[in-house]
């Protein structure tokens, strides 16, 4: 069985079960639920909070697990990341009271408050920077307010809870965090994870391409198919009417109607998108 650790809780929690369920594995139904067994996929799923499964996957007593990017390196664990999963998107930046710092110099003698101790120091020390970093649980941008610390480094990913204490970013983000599917550092990549990882990486492929069909004149396949290149090649069928030919091709979620504008320009109709739900490439 393959043990997989999965955030019980916070920001990465429901996306992480999306995910999983949409690659085909079986999820808790009820939060108070710790370890599923999917004896159909071999596989046992751990429910643990997000900031110990680089800890626990880094100590090999779970295969592998979906953890944040600044999780992973905070915790300084023997766990490597696997493959980038495309939500839990975030920055992890130092931000201060407007005019007191605009420069990773600036935090020198200063004291930083964070949630990851591990991290910032690394980081700080990277840069050759003193300075002392005051670890807390949670709500760290409340920490300037009640002056236990000068600047704070924490994740930002709209920025609303910064303007509301009257804080601002300053400097190059320390990271872009995502969640990671990660494993044990130094072990070979097993059969079993590769399989998880094949699986995820469909999930995320059938999430960012749809699929297009249309119909376009013989004479103007080539051109059509420079607009539409697929992935490998487009599919290119014939026509009873041997004057049009049927295109299909994967393209970006995201560009799908300039696509579709283009297609009908050059002279393509019947122009169709359509959801993947699951892929492997
Ligand atoms: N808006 C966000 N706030 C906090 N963490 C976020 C956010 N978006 C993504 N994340 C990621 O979620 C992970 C933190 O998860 P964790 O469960 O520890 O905290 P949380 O989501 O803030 O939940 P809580 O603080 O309610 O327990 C990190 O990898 C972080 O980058
Ligand atoms: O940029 P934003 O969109 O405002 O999101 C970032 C904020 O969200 C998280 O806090 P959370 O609500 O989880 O509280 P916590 O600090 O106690 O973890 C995080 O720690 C930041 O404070
Ligand atoms: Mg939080």
């Amino acid at each position: 069985m393959l043990r997989i650790a999965v955030p019980n809780k916070g920001s990465l929690s429901e996306p992480s079960a999306a995910m999983l369920r949409e690659a085909g594995y079986r999820t808790r139904r009820d939060p108070k639920e710790l370890i599923v067994t999917d004896a159909e996929n071999g596989v046992e799923l751990f429910y643990l909070r997000p900031r110990d499964i680089a800890v626990y996957v880094g100590s090999g007593t779970v295969d592998c697990g979906i953890t944040g990017r600044d999780l992973l390196l905070d915790s300084g664990s023997a766990a490597v990341e696997v493959l980038g999963l495309g939500f839990g998107a975030s920055t992890f930046r130092y931000a201060a009271r407007p005019g007191t710092a605009s420069a990773l110099v600036d935090i020198a003698g200063h004291r930083v408050a964070t949630s990851y101790q591990g991290l910032v120091e690394k980081h700080l020390a990277d840069h050759g920077i003193q300075a002392e970093v005051v670890r807390l649980d949670g709500a760290v941008e409340t920490a300037i307010t009640l002056g236990v610390a000068d600047v704070i480094a924490d994740v930002v990913e709209t920025g609303a809870t910064l303007r509301s204490q009257g804080l601002e970013v300053f400097g190059e983000p320390i990271l872009r965090s995502e969640a990671v599917l990660v494993r044990r550092e130094g072990s070979e990549e097993t059969a079993q994870v590769e399989v998880l990882r094949r699986r995820l990486l469909g999930v995320i492929t059938a999430r960012h391409y749809v699929m297009l069909d249309y119909d376009v004149p013989a004479a103007l396949v080539d051109a059509a198919c420079a607009i539409t290149p697929g992935l490998e090649s487009p599919t290119v069928s014939n026509l009873q009417n041997r004057d049009w030919c049927a295109v299909r091709a994967m393209v970006p979620r995201s560009g799908t109607n300039a696509v579709m504008d283009e297609l009908y320009d050059l002279g393509a109709r019947a122009i169709l998108v359509t959801d993947i739900t699951a892929c492997r490439l």
